[in-house]
């Protein structure tokens, strides 16, 4: 049996909801996938850092109140988020990256995968920024060190968007996509319809763990043109910026444009989308769309998000599940971490044949 010691950088939402699932499930893992997680370190800007060579209890990291700071208290605490430190040398196998996202230039998340994978950590992020930005650079860098780069969460959460279709739909030849790629402003846009207005319906998003710490890149498009930029880039070999694809959020829909919508048998989404054309030139857009009621995507609800690729094989293949929400895209982390543990132990098979 194998035990992963692992950092969390970051605890909100995401990490905390990890840490609670290990709290729960690390005896079931241990049995259904053939290992257990230990928290040796956590750093967060509110809390503070810690590192505990032996291992940190995630029940009590989950339970306790911790104060801003909080972390000083604890036996290898300090009140500050030394994050360079905690990356560098704490004693972990895997570091968990689930900071805010930074839709600019991704920092300083794109520097905390940097320092994990340059001192051979693998490194397992729902962050968006790095993978948007950076994720040649950090694929190479894990490439060289012998280390995994994984982020199965940077797009619709838990629902296994990137990694099904590289490897399940391998060789189906993947030429666009279009979908729901945000779960608040389609939750948003939900609550709208029913008659709630815009403030209070990101109010409740934001409670229920689906908005970014700054909503506003929910609402203006922004997190769904860093979604559109790691897929394109994934799935088609494109090699997009995210300011190469234009971009529109929904805050200008008025009640009487979702009212109008409804009259006319149809709903406002914000749709992200990718098309490569003939001579191999990628473009994608992210705007809000009236569909008919008829469309595939018009009854997707709440913050589940939807993805229709493509194929030249197959044709359109729709995935949907969960978009956001904190264990949801837990979830993701541990799909990452059960790669990590299934590459390697193909590496071992293979060094054995
Ligand atoms: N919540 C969701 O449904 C999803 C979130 N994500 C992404 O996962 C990441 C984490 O999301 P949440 O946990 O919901 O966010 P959150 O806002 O609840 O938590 C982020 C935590 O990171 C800490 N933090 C921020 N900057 C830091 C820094 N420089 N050093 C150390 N700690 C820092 C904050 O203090 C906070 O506790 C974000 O990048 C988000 O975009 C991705 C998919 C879904
Ligand atoms: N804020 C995002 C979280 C997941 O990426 C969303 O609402 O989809």
């Amino acid at each position: 049996m194998t035990i992963y010691n692992i950092a969390l950088i970051g605890f909100g939402g995401v990490n905390r909801a990890l840490a609670e699932l290990i709290a729960t499930k690390n005896h079931l893992w241990e049995r259904d996938l053939g290992f257990r997680l230990n928290i040796v370190a956590v750093s967060d800007l509110h809390l503070g850092s810690v590192i505990s060579p032996n291992g940190l209890d995630a029940k009590t990291l989950v339970e306790a109140n911790f104060a801003k700071g909080g972390f000083g208290q604890l036996s290898g605490g300090s009140s500050e988020a030394d994050n360079e430190t905690i990356i560098k040398t704490a004693p972990a196998d895997i570091v968990v990256e689930a900071t805010f996202t930074n839709p600019k230039d991704g920092e300083p998340a794109v520097s905390h995968c940097r320092w994990a994978l340059q001192t051979g950590k693998h490194v397992v992020t729902t962050n968006k920024g790095p993978v948007a930005i950076a994720a040649r650079e950090l694929k190479s860098l894990a490439g060289a060190n012998g280390v995994r780069f994984e982020y199965e969460g940077s797009v619709m959460s838990g629902t296994p968007v990137i990694r099904m279709a590289e490897k399940t739909l391998a060789g189906a030849e993947v030429t666009g996509f279009e979908g729901i790629l945000n779960g608040t402003s389609n939750f948003v846009l939900g609550r709208m319809e029913g008659g709630l207005d815009f403030a209070a319906a990101v109010k409740e998003a934001q409670q229920l763990g689906y908005a970014e710490a700054d909503p506003t890149a929910d609402v203006e498009g922004f997190d769904v043109r860093l979604k559109v930029v790691i897929l394109a880039n994934e799935l088609l070999g494109a090699n997009l910026k995210p300011e190469d694809v234009t971009c529109k959020g929904i805050s200008d829909l008025s009640p009487s444009d979702i009212e109008a919508a409804a009259k006319a048998n149809s709903r406002w989404k914000l749709i992200g989308s990718a098309v490569r054309a003939e001579d191999g030139k990628v473009t994608g857009s992210v705007a809000p769309k009236r569909l008919a009621l008829e469309h595939p995507l018009a009854a997707v609800n709440g913050a589940t998000n939807a993805v229709s690729l493509n194929t030249e094989l197959l044709g359109a293949v729709t995935i949907t599940g969960p978009g956001a929400g904190r264990i949801e895209t837990a979830y993701a982390l541990l799909s990452d971490i059960v790669a990590i543990h299934a590459a390697g132990k193909s590496a071992v098979t293979k060094e054995a044949a």
